[in-house]
């Protein structure tokens, strides 16, 4: 059967370190799966994009777009996915997707998601950022989206607070995709053969 595609998505918090490690175990955890990543540009100082082993796209992969009938990428990503997780959800794209806001490539494969097709996020963000109260507000307005939360955990963070805002572990996240998967027949293969 050919595998699923899940279109991951990472932004500028510091968890976007876990990035390679998330594609390894989703992986190892199913070789059937197809991977792409959406990144932001920010996201881009967390890891070393050379390291990671499927194809990348960026917000200037939007722009080889010259003429009418040419793919429009966020369009292209959107129909291709059979599941989106964002994993690190930063406060800014957070609030952005709250706010219905599509002004880079991950936020207008977003605005235009199908919903029949899961979207997960894990956000991730300093504890005295969480605790504002937009952050409830903007995750309750994703939640009540239809999209699915892999909430934050309370640990060590990169500024050296202990607290709430931590993204949840890579095995919690890794799950969390399958199980979402599992009831879902893939757009690739023949609908009710
Ligand atoms: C970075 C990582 C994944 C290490 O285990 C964890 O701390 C985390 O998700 N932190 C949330 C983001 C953060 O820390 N923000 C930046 C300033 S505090």
């Amino acid at each position: 059967m050919a595998g699923k595609h899940v279109l991951l998505a990472c932004t500028g918090s510091v968890a976007s370190i876990k990035i390679p490690l998330i594609i390894q175990q989703l992986q190892e955890a199913d070789p059937s799966i197809e991977i792409r990543l959406v990144v932001t540009d920010k996201s881009l100082h967390f890891f070393d994009a050379k390291s990671v082993p499927v194809d990348i796209y960026k917000d200037e992969d939007e722009w080889k777009w010259q003429k009418m009938k040419d793919p429009v990428l966020h369009i292209e990503l959107r129909r291709w996915a059979d599941l989106m997780v964002i994993s690190p959800l930063d406060a800014n794209t957070l609030a952005k997707i709250a706010n219905g806001l599509c002004d880079n490539l991950l936020t207008s494969i977003v605005r235009a998601w199908d919903m029949k097709c899961p979207l997960l996020f894990a956000p991730a963000m300093n504890t005295m950022m969480w605790e504002h109260v937009l952050t409830k507000k903007h995750i309750d307005t994703l939640t009540s989206f239809g999209y699915i939360e892999i909430p934050c955990v309370a640990k060590k963070l990169a500024c050296d607070d202990t607290g709430m805002g931590a993204m949840a572990a890579v095995d919690t996240i890794v799950s969390n995709i399958l199980s979402c998967l599992q009831p879902f027949e893939e757009k690739s293969s023949p609908v009710n053969e």
